[in-house]
Formats: C-alpha cells, structure tokens, sequence
C-alpha cells in the first residue's frame, strides 16, 4: 500500500499520505487519532469498523458534506497487487430523514478503480491483520470473538467464504424468524418438515462449506502457530488450537460430508429447534480453544499467556494469508509494545521485521523503542487530527 488518504473520518478532516513499505510507526498523546488511522486501514481492508458497529460514528461530528450533499466520511488508499496496482475507495454517507434530519444511518458506496463495486468486491483486495489490546477477548471473550477471528481472516483470503457467509447469515435469520412463529403459534406447526425443507437445504449447502474451510483454515493455523508461541512466550510446548464444531465431526471433512451431517442434525432437532425458536447448530454455532501441553489457555491460562496466544494468532493469521495469496498482508498493530515485556517485545519486533513485511504501529511514548529500531523505520507525529512527518 502506498498512498492513503482521509476525508471527514472520525476526527480527521482531510489527511494524504504516502506510507513507507517497510515499518510506519504513528506516535502521539492519547486521543490524537491513531487508533483511528488503523481502523480506516482496517475498514478499506474489510468494510468493517473493529471497534464500531454503526457506521455513521466514523463520519466527522463536524463534516458539513457538500452542497446538496450528506456529510460523508471517505477513505481510499492505492495498493500493489501482483496484478498490479488498484485504487480502493469507501464513502460512508450519513442519511437524514424527510425533515431533513440525520439519523443514525449511513450507506456505504464502494469505488474500486475509480468504478462503483460491491463491498463484496472490495473485501480482499488489500489484506490486513489488525491486533488491539482488546484482541485479548480472542482467548478469554465469549465464542463470537473466536468466529469474527477465522471468519475475517478467511473472508480476506477467499470471495466465495465472503459471500457463503453473508449467504449462510441471511438463511439463518430466515429460519430464526420462521422457527420464532412457530414456537409462538404464529404458524401453523402442520406442514413444518415441508416449509423448512428448502431452508434445511440451504444452510447445509452453505454451512457444510465455511464449515469445511475453517477446518482446512484450523489444520493450516496450527503448523503456523505452534512454534510462533513458543518463540514469542518462551515456552517450550506447542500451542495447539481445537475447533469445537455444534455437530458431531468424526471423519467428516468435506464440504459435501460435511452438509450432509448438518441436514441430517437439522431433521433431529427439529422439536428442540421449535421449542427454542433458533437454529441450534452450525458455524454460528461453533467455538475453538486454545490449550499448551493440554491446558486450555482461554480458562486457565495467565495474562502474560493469553497475550501470547494472541500474538502468535495475529501473526500466524498474517502467515497463512502469506502461503495461501503469495501476498504479504499488512500488519496493523495498535499501542501493543506498551503492554509487553521487553524479552515479548524484543521477540515481536524480530518477527515483524521481515523483508517485504508492511507494518503501521502505533505509540503514546517513543520511549518504548530502542534507538536503533527508531532509525530504521519511518516515524510519523500525530496530533489532533493532523499528521506531521518525523
Ligand atoms: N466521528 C467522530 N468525529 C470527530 N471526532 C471523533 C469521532 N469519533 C471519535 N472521535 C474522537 O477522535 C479522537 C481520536 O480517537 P482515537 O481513538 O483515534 O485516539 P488515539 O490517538 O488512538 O488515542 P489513545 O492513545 O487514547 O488510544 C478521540 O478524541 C475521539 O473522541
């Protein structure tokens, strides 16, 4: 990635700038916009904000739009493919409603080469591994933290587990809503098997395939991240991660077998589903542990450990999305030095500087970095919205 540019995005104005291949560190006082630069890196990477789940936060209080226009916040970076290079661009636009006040909604309207696409189209084109401080709920947070993790790094990798998993989405909500009525008498419970035989259909085809690639993904990961932990912590066991599927997997392992199991799942639970009003199995469903030498490290592991597990996760993500696309990802990792000690911070360092590797820091204090580090990298000060070189 080489040049990036922001317009009205959270609480910058207008910044253009042109990003160094190798480390970019952002340094600055608390609340300056680092994080901010990191989540619009992220947002053109994923149409996701990591920390925001309505997209009209990411606007500029204070953006007045354009005359006849909304306030919009716009993002747009160009990035080096193997293919060459594509400009990537995503406008969140805020919506009013017919007094002509804004509400709390916004669209999204992506340009990939200056050509209106979808957000489906965009998702992949620039691949980026974002790690937070609050990535630590990865390990000890509740299951959804753990599918966001295998979901968002495959959606980079693969458009066709992007769309089955808006697919898969949709088609559950869809049975959620018909199962609702019937546990509620809405419905009548007389033709059930007939009615949900075509959604039984679907969700298998889809589950049966994101289910198949996280495992392919799950086998992958483990090689990667095996000796990552251990060179990070220290420890001289492997980490090992267990995917724990809602269904029965035994030898099941293709996208086929693996639909197959779901369907016939579904026609058992039936009456528990009715009774419950929700699909009670597939990747929605399903969770993953993490345990060293057979501890499971999301219950029982320390803070220093669990750290670790992220870490290696982080990287191992970045990795697999280096074997799988021949392209390396950009590494984007926001006040994490701070939190380590030296001999963990000494060891990330050593495995982000790797020839070819695009990485964006991000620091209150430039303290926590050797002299030597600082001289090789590019620095950048950012304050209040605005960004200054040095
Ligand atoms: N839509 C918005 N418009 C304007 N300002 C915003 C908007 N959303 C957030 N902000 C403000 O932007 C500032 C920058 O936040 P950001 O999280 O990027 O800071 P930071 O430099 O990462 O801080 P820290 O070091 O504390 O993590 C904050 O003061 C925040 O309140």
């Amino acid at each position: 990635m080489s040049q990036f540019s922001l317009r009205d995005f959270r609480n910058y104005q207008r910044i253009d700038l042109q990003l160094a291949p190798g480390i970019t560190l952002f340094y600055g006082s608390n609340a300056s916009g680092k994080t901010s630069l990191l989540e619009a890196l992220f947002y053109l990477a994923t149409t996701r904000s990591p920390r925001s789940r309505s997209d009209h936060d990411l606007v500029r209080w204070d953006a007045q739009g354009e005359a006849g226009v909304l306030p919009f916040a716009r993002v747009a970076a160009e990035v080096e493919r193997r293919m060459g290079r594509v400009r990537l661009e995503v406008l969140v636009q805020r919506r009013a409603d017919e007094d002509g006040q804004l509400t709390n909604g916004a669209q999204k309207l992506v340009r990939v080469d200056k050509r209106p696409a979808r957000a489906l189209d965009l998702v992949g084109q620039l691949r980026v591994v974002l790690f937070t401080p609050v990535d630590l709920a990865l390990v000890d947070g509740p299951p959804a933290e753990r599918r966001r993790y295998i979901d968002i790094t495959l959606s980079q990798l693969d458009p066709r587990y992007v769309r089955t998993l808006a697919q898969y989405q949709r088609i559950v909500q869809q049975r959620n809503s018909m199962l609702r009525a019937w546990r509620e008498r809405r419905r009548p419970l007389r033709g059930i098997d007939d009615e949900l035989a075509y959604w039984d259909q679907e969700l298998s085809q889809a589950g049966g395939f994101l289910l198949a690639e996280r495992l392919r993904a799950i086998n992958e990961l483990n090689q990667i991240v095996g000796p990552l932990f251990g060179a990070i912590s220290g420890e001289p066991h492997p980490l090992s991660i267990t995917y724990r599927a809602s269904i029965e997997l035994d030898a099941a392992l293709t996208a086929p077998d693996l639909s197959q199991r779901l369907s016939a799942e579904l026609r058992r639970l039936r009456q528990d589903e009715v009774a419950r009003g929700q699909t009670l199995i597939g990747p929605h469903r399903d969770d993953m542990s993490f345990s060293v030498a057979g501890i499971d490290l999301g219950r029982y592991g320390s803070r220093g450990q669990q750290r670790s597990v992220t870490l290696a996760l982080k990287l191992g993500e970045a990795e697999l999305m280096r074997q799988r696309s021949g392209e390396t990802p950009v590494l984007l990792l926001d006040d994490m030095l701070s939190e380590l000690d030296t001999q963990r911070r000494t060891h990330l360092i050593a495995a982000i500087r790797r020839p070819a590797q695009q990485t964006v820091l991000t620091a209150t204090d430039l303290g926590d970095f050797g002299a030597t580090f600082l001289a090789e990298i590019s620095r950048m000060r950012v304050e209040g919205g605005q960004v200054y070189p040095g």
